[in-house]
């Protein structure tokens, strides 16, 4: 691994200076001399998202922007350099917000990768994420490659090959920039094998799992040579050694001469790439801090965690090392379990338990099969009815199971229903916890919080009626902005409950789907990237309320997946579990 990746090193930092060496050395690569920022179309009295806002960036500089007590901060400031805000006054001309750029046009020349989560605009309907499981529609046929590299699709014959017919003298019109065209294939090709997707450039994107389209992704902003790369958490859903290979390519990127720039969001909570020489640190007020990484540090300190979690301390002795005996039927029991795509295999022989009370962290790399095992267990797999035998959820094969009745003892958590979830206009952040009361994504009921089981309303004032009122109460404040800011009173968090969730930051939209996933209390949470886009103090906030706040109750078990292991609530010390994927084969990892 670390030889390839030196040799990418050496290869990519060839194919990328021969197009990046533009003239233009010397000028800085952005210059906001002091303005304030606002929403597009917001008028004069408004108040800015950001204000008196001083920010330079010389050419040798690799800028990290962090959030300090507002996760949407860092966002917004990336958008507003990709023109998706207001800057007034706009930096002067002639060399105004990009001097480095000396007339060129910024649309051609500034490239943003992004995992921002769906915008209301995208739509108020629920999107069936399931469809990835299920046989795939002549609509979901198209491809890795046909969505992301179309050009780079080999001819089906090879008399589809025009020069084959061409005149020997001619000269074809794919040849006009083939030296461009020449370094672009051998990058994607560089890439490619450096992030492994090459044996997944033919599947359906449908089936690919989230880390590899992230990495698919990367890979065609990176193919686009940008001059200025801008990044905004471009860690996320990527397992450890994927991370360490694209901080290793953009340091690469960094050093090499004709270099595109690059300025990364990130979590405060992340280590930063020890090749960034300057921070910029967005507070919540709308006031932003820049200058070197050294100085910024200092003045944030507080806000830098201090790594203090206990996962890698190896002291206890798990209940399953000393052979003690489990004695209660399992709430889900995979015995031998496979699930195969024609001859693609990507679960082997699954044999795992998840007791009541046990707490398990997931872990494998992008694409080891941790999402279809979770589909199976909540019964969305349709590999789940083949596998009924093998596969007992709640004490019953899964085939005695209407899913929905299965969905009623799983609470959950995932980027699929992250994203999928509806940001219809008027649901509010109550609503959407609310919904978890009947497992479904519209709100019902009088006060919200879901009907009796015979679908009418709940009785008022009655037991059912107060338990969910009180249990949303519950999550509410361990997990509500009062567990996670400043602000401590009972009217902020009622004020919390009523805001539209389409409008909430992407860590907020995570936190209260978690407050959903736990909200019913049941039987079995499954939490897959459940800290997404979650600054530091709400991923500490959950940790807390899963580990000691009430969050879990006695007899439910919580499995966890994250690719970070401080995210993980509890160390061995704590009695968690470890089951490792690696390709699609699972084994429960012991303390060494
Ligand atoms: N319909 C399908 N056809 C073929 N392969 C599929 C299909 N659905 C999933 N796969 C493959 O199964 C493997 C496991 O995917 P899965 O989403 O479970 O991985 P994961 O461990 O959750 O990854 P990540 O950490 O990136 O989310 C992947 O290699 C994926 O490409």
């Amino acid at each position: 691994m670390f030889l390839s990746t030196l040799k990418w090193h050496s290869n990519a930092t060839f194919s990328f200076t021969k197009r990046f060496l533009g003239n233009t050395a010397g000028y800085p690569v952005l210059h906001i001399p002091r303005s304030s920022i606002y929403p597009l179309g917001a008028g004069k009295a408004a108040k800015p998202l950001f204000q008196d806002v001083t920010w330079t960036i010389s050419p040798e500089d690799a800028w990290v922007v962090l959030s300090v007590g507002t996760t949407s901060g860092k966002t917004n400031l990336l958008q507003a350099l990709t023109g998706h805000l207001r800057i007034s006054p706009p930096p002067p001309p002639p060399d105004g917000l990009f001097p480095f750029l000396q007339g060129r046009d910024p649309h051609d020349s500034i490239a943003l990768v992004s995992f921002a989560h769906r915008s209301r605009a995208a739509g108020g309907a629920f999107v069936d994420f399931t469809a990835r499981y299920g046989a795939v529609r002549e609509e979901d046929k198209v491809t890795l490659r046909d969505t992301f590299f179309p050009e780079t699709a080999k001819p089906l014959h090879e008399l589809a090959i025009p020069s084959l017919h061409a005149h020997p003298n001619a000269i074809l019109p794919h040849e006009v920039d083939s030296a461009k065209e020449t370094s672009r294939r051998q990058l994607f090709e560089e890439l490619v094998d450096t992030l492994a997707l090459r044996q997944f450039l033919d599947l359906p994107m449908i089936a690919l799992s989230n880390g590899q389209t992230r990495k698919a992704r990367i890979i065609k902003t990176l193919l686009e040579q940008p001059d200025l790369l801008i990044l905004d958490e471009p860690l996320t859903g990527l397992d450890v050694s994927t991370r360490s290979l694209l901080l290793s390519i953009l340091s690469s990127l960094h050093k090499s001469p004709g270099r595109p720039h690059i300025i990364m969001g990130m979590r405060i909570q992340d280590p930063l790439p020890d090749w960034t020489t300057h921070v910029a640190i967005v507070h919540k007020d709308g006031t932003i801090q820049t200058g070197k990484k050294e100085d910024i540090l200092k003045t944030i300190a507080d806000h830098i965690p201090s790594h203090h979690f206990e996962g890698k301390l190896i002291t206890a002795t798990h209940p399953s090392a000393t052979g003690a005996v489990q004695e209660q039927e399992p709430l889900v029991d995979l015995d031998d379990v496979n699930v195969s795509y024609g001859d693609r295999k990507v679960l082997k022989n699954i044999n795992w338990k998840i007791e009541k009370n046990s707490r398990w962290h997931l872990l494998g790399a992008n694409g080891a099969g941790k999402t279809t095992l979770l589909a199976l267990i909540t019964g969305e797999h349709p590999q789940s009815y083949t596998n009924s035998s093998k596969l007992r959820l709640f004490s019953r094969p899964r085939a005695k199971w209407p899913t929905p009745h299965l969905h009623a003892r799983i609470g959950r958590v995932s980027p699929e229903l992250h994203n999928a979830f509806p940001r219809r206009k008027g649901l509010t952040v109550w609503d959407a916890i609310g919904t978890a009361f009947d497992g479904g994504f519209v709100p019902r009921g009088r006060k919200r919080v879901g009907l009796s089981e015979d679908g009418t309303e709940l009785e008022e004032g009655g037991e059912i009626e107060t338990w969910r009122l009180n249990r949303m109460w519950h999550v509410l404040e361990g997990l509500g902005p009062t567990a996670w800011s400043r602000v401590k009173d009972r009217e902020a968090l009622e004020a919390f409950s009523k805001r539209p969730f389409a409008d909430l930051s992407h860590g907020e939209q995570s936190i209260v789907l978690l407050m959903r996933a736990l909200v019913t209390q049941p039987p079995l949470v499954l939490l897959d990237e459940a800290w997404s886009g979650m600054d530091e103090e709400m991923v500490e906030a959950a940790r807390k309320y899963l580990r000691e706040g009430g969050g879990l109750q006695d007899g439910q078990a919580c499995v966890v997946i994250s690719h970070w292991e401080e995210e993980v609530p509890w160390g061995w010390n704590d009695g968690v579990r470890r089951f490792q994927l690696i390709d699609g084969v699972g084994k429960e990892l012991f303390p060494q």
